[in-house]
């Protein structure tokens, strides 16, 4: 794993929108894995800023989202896809056909799982993947002790998801208890892999990335068995951590 240290969270957006950039002059029709929570906000902004500045263009990128919760349509703000349309595609001159959010509001979970990583497969998977990580080493929505063989999923959110996330809606009670995400195992498929991690509260999820054992107690720690994984880190996050 190779890690970036940047000094704070426009940095790490900054340095992870060129980082992007880069791989799209490469290569025109990425296959992007994307993520989302507060870590990529800024990264977003970044690409959106690029795009109207550069005219970078994403006529021919296809987008492949982590995860989504169950229950809310692609209408309701809390829901991914709302999120992403929002905050990325909608600035973008990406094809929307072209976006793939995992159907909260989808009539038959188990069955949407499958289909999606056909979808995967049928795109000859993720060439880059950007990840956030949990502060308990989850990555998409994969809890600890989430088979590293895990593929597209349904899961149960744990209460300390719910709960961080619950910043996001009106009350905790409101945060879906259940989640589609990709696995440990599709993800561990992309290519390539970008880990963004920001701020004092994500420090021991990083020590334990960086120093424990590769154990499905902390999902992230798979990634150190990954041959392409940059990860971002700023001040806040890496502490007194060597690296
Ligand atoms: N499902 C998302 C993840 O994809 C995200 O990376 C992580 C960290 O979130 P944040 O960036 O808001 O700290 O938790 C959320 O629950």
């Amino acid at each position: 794993m190779k890690i970036l240290k940047v000094s704070d969270y426009a940095e790490m957006s900054s340095k992870a929108a060129e980082f992007i950039i880069g791989k799209l002059q490469h290569n025109p029709k990425l296959n992007l894995g994307l993520a989302t929570g507060g870590t990529p906000v800024g990264l977003y902004e970044q690409l959106v800023k690029n795009h109207k500045q550069n005219n970078t263009s994403y006529r021919n990128v296809t987008t492949f989202n982590l995860d989504e919760y169950i229950g809310l349509s692609g209408e309701n703000p809390n829901s991914y896809r709302f999120y992403m349309n929002e905050q990325l595609f909608n600035h973008i001159d990406i094809q929307k056909s072209n976006t793939f959010v995992p159907l909260g509001d989808t009539q038959n979970p188990q069955q949407f799982c499958v289909e999606y990583e056909k979808l995967l497969a049928a795109h000859g998977g993720v060439d880059l993947q950007i990840l956030g990580i949990g502060s308990n080493g989850h990555i998409g929505f994969n809890e600890p002790y989430t088979s590293f063989q895990s593929e597209t999923h349904l899961v149960e959110l744990e209460a300390s998801t719910r709960e961080a996330n619950a910043r996001f809606f009106n009350s905790l009670d409101e945060v879906p208890t259940h989640a589609i995400t990709m696995g440990i195992a599709s993800i561990m498929r992309s290519k390539e892999i970008l880990l963004l991690v920001s701020g004092e509260s994500k420090r021991d999820a990083l020590v334990q990335l960086l120093q424990g054992d590769v154990n499905e107690n902390f999902p992230a720690s798979i990634l150190r068995t990954h041959p392409c994984v940059t990860i971002i880190a700023d001040k806040a996050a890496i502490g007194k951590i060597a690296v």
